[in-house]
């Protein structure tokens, strides 16, 4: 890898701590976002040093063009059926290991496909490390038909929790509205801290029209916390260990 500035270094400790667990004939999930990006370039290595046969599906169009981009096979995760481990970055990692996730809007195939693993591993940097979460936006895919009408939904379940009342943002890039890989929107929640994550989870999925919320609970077996000097740290759910 090309010089690498203190934050990239720290993701790519920890993606590489994730790929040492590959083993040959797995069947993988990749992840999406700027640490699964070196996850990947991980894999692909090992791959081409080591021959390793593994059936792999990708949580995002972004991810499966750079996988293939690096001579990967990706497979549509119907095709496997089912995963042994998963790889995958977090905007925000609690101590029970819980997450905030979907920063770059994939979260709805990330959770399929965590939810499709024997295992899920999260890889990230010291920043994503939080005792409680919130202060990341919370996304929520929600469908564009009556997008006003699950807003206020959603809008009443968060008073109705005493959570912020700080406007939610309809997601942008580039000047334009964002759409998801399944062409749905995203509605950033500016929560502050979530004290109460699964009644706000179960809240959320049984809102008309909300695809999918970033909130993903009891789905993370272990984080992998890289520093810029090349340490990991494990987490396990509650326990921290070096
Ligand atoms: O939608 C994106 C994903 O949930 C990412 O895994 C998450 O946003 C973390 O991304 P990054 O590693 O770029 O901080």
């Amino acid at each position: 890898m090309p010089d690498l500035s203190p934050a990239e270094a720290a993701k790519d400790a920890a993606a590489r701590a994730a790929i040492a667990l590959v083993q040959d004939g797995m069947r993988l999930g990749l992840g999406t976002g700027s640490t699964a990006v070196f996850m990947v370039h991980r894999l692909a290595e090992r791959v081409r040093a080591e021959g390793l046969r593994l059936r792999c599906a990708a949580t995002s169009r972004a991810t499966c063009d750079l996988a293939e981009s690096l001579g990967l096979r990706i497979e549509e995760l119907d095709e496997i059926g089912w995963l042994d481990l998963t790889i995958d970055g977090a905007d925000e990692i609690d101590p029970d290991l819980n997450l905030i996730k979907g920063g770059g809007g994939a979260h709805l195939r990330e959770k399929i496909t965590a939810a499709a693993s024997d295992r899920m591993v999260v890889v990230a940097d010291p920043t994503k490390v939080v005792e409680q979460l919130g202060a990341f936006h919370l996304p929520v895919e929600v469908i564009p038909f009556g997008m006003q009408t699950t807003r206020t939904h959603i809008q009443r379940l968060l008073d109705s929790l005493e959570l912020s009342r700080r406007p939610m943002l309809l997601r942008q890039r580039d000047g334009q509205l964002f759409r998801t890989d399944e062409g749905n929107v995203i509605l950033d929640l500016s929560l502050e801290a979530i004290p109460e994550c699964e009644a706000l989870a179960a809240g959320l999925s049984a809102i008309p029209g909300v695809v999918e919320h970033g909130l993903f609970l009891g789905m993370c077996d272990l984080a992998l916390i890289g520093s810029p000097d090349g340490r990991v740290i494990e987490m396990t759910a509650a326990q921290v260990a070096e």
